[in-house]
C-alpha cells in the first residue's frame, strides 16, 4: 500500500493499522459527499464511490454512513468497472454531528476525523461569550481539539477587556487573535496546522471563515460574502469539502459544519467550575434553583460563581437533547459491532479514553 500519498491526506498509524484488518480492500478518505455517492482519495488518486448493498442493509442510522473526513475501505483503485464500493467506515477519531432536520432522534454526521477545530468569533458585533461556550461544548464533545480564533481584530478597540472575558470562561483553551487586514494576520493559526493534520472552522456566518480559509490556501478558492452577494450561492469556484493546504495541512469545510448549532454536548467540560460546586449539592440531581443545600447557589452568593454563567449553563442544559446517543456513545456502539473479541474492544476503548483525557 502506498501510504505516502495518503499521508498527505491525513493518514496516520492508527488508521493504517485498522485498515490491515480488511484484507483485499483498499484504504481511502472521503473528500466530498453527494446524495448517493462520494468522492474519495485512494493511493492512486481520486475515485467516485458508493456504499455496498450490504452496508445499507446493516446501517442502523445515518450516523453509520460515510461522511467527509472518514477513512473507508473500498474494493478497487480504478473506475473502469463503475463506482468503487465502500464496504467499511473506520472508527472515527472525532466526529461532528447535528440533529437531522425535522426529527428529534436522528443525527446527521457532518464531518469526521478533524484534529483541530477553530472556533471563530469576530471581535466586533459577533462577540458573545455565551455563544463561545456553546461552540466549546460542541468542540469538546466532538473529540477534536478546540482553538479559539478571534477575527477582525482591526475592528476592535477593547481587546484586553474581551480577552479577559474569554479567559474567564475557557481557561486552558488556546486563543488566537487575527485580522485579514494585515499581511501576517493569520500567521499564528498556521502553527496549529501541522502536516497531515485536519482542521475545520466553525462559527457564526460572517465572522470571516471563508476569508481565513482563502488566506490559508493562498488563493481565493471560496467566495467570501461580498462576492457571494451579487453572485448566486456560495463556494462558486469549487465544491471541494476537504482541501489540501500549501503547508501540508487539510481543511474540512462542509455546509453542515457551517450550520452547526448546539444539539448535543457534554457540558461538564465547558462548565467544570460549576460542576465542581454542583458536586457538593445535597441532591445529586439538584437543579440549583430551589433545592436546599445547593452548593451552586451558595457559590453565587459568595461571589465564587457568576449568576450569568450559571444561567447560561442551565439554558444549555435544557436545550440539550438527551434522547438519542451522543457522538461518543455512537462510536462506542460501533466499536462493539466492529470488534469481535472483548480484548480488542477494550483496547480501542482505552485509546478513546486516553484521547479524551489529553
Ligand atoms: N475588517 C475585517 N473584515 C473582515 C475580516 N475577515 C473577514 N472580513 C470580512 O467579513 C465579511 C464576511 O467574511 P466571510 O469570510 O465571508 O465570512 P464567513 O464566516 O465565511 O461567512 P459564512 O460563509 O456566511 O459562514 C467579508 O466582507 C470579509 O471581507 C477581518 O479580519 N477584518
Ligand atoms: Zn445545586
Amino acid at each position: 500500500m502506498n501510504n505516502n500519498f495518503l499521508a498527505a491526506y491525513g493518514l496516520n498509524d492508527r488508521f493504517a493499522q485498522e485498515a490491515t484488518l480488511y484484507q483485499g480492500l483498499y484504504l481511502a478518505r472521503v473528500i466530498e459527499q453527494y446524495r448517493d455517492f462520494y468522492h474519495v482519495i485512494a493511493e492512486n488518486g481520486e475515485l467516485q464511490a458508493e456504499v455496498s448493498g450490504k452496508f445499507i442493509f446493516n446501517a442502523r442510522n445515518n450516523a453509520d454512513f460515510p461522511t467527509v473526513g472518514d477513512w473507508v475501505m473500498i474494493d478497487r483503485l480504478n473506475e473502469h468497472s463503475g463506482n468503487a464500493i465502500i464496504h467499511q467506515v473506520l472508527r472515527r477519531q472525532s466526529v461532528f454531528e447535528r440533529k437531522a432536520a425535522g426529527t428529534t432522534h436522528a443525527v446527521q454526521i457532518v464531518a469526521a476525523n478533524i484534529d483541530v477545530v477553530f472556533i471563530c468569533m469576530s471581535l466586533n458585533y459577533d462577540f458573545n461569550v455565551r455563544r463561545l461556550e456553546r461552540y466549546l461544548t460542541i468542540a469538546f464533545n466532538s473529540m477534536a481539539t478546540p482553538v479559539i480564533v478571534l477575527t477582525k481584530a482591526d475592528l476592535c478597540t477593547d481587546l484586553d477587556r474581551k480577552l479577559q472575558k474569554i479567559s474567564d470562561v475557557c481557561a486552558g483553551t488556546d486563543v488566537i487573535v487575527c485580522s485579514s487586514m494585515t499581511e501576517n494576520g493569520y500567521r499564528d493559526i498556521l502553527t496549529y496546522i501541522a502536516n497531515g493534520k485536519t482542521v475545520a472552522l466553525i462559527g457564526s456566518s460572517g465572522v470571516g471563515k471563508s476569508t481565513l480559509i482563502n488566506r490559508l490556501l493562498g488563493q481565493e478558492v471560496l467566495a467570501t460574502r461580498e462576492i457571494r452577494d451579487d453572485d448566486r450561492g456560495r463556494h462558486t469556484t469549487t465544491s471541494r469539502q476537504l482541501l489540501q493546504l500549501p503547508n501540508g495541512g487539510l481543511v474540512i469545510d462542509t455546509p453542515g459544519m457551517r450550520e452547526l448549532q448546539i444539539e448535543s454536548g457534554d457540558l461538564a467540560q465547558t462548565f467544570d467550575d460549576i460542576a465542581e460546586f454542583a458536586h457538593k449539592c445535597r441532591f445529586k440531581d439538584c437543579s440549583h434553583t430551589t433545592e436546599p443545600g445547593c452548593a451552586v447557589r451558595k457559590a453565587i452568593e459568595n461571589g465564587e460563581l457568576l449568576q450569568d454563567r450559571v444561567n447560561s449553563y442551565q439554558k444549555l442544559q435544557k436545550e440539550l437533547a438527551y434522547e438519542g446517543l451522543n457522538s461518543r456513545q455512537l462510536e462506542q456502539e460501533k466499536i462493539k459491532n466492529m470488534f469481535g473479541s472483548k480484548g480488542e474492544m477494550k483496547q480501542a476503548m482505552r485509546q478513546i479514553k486516553n484521547k479524551k483525557q489529553r
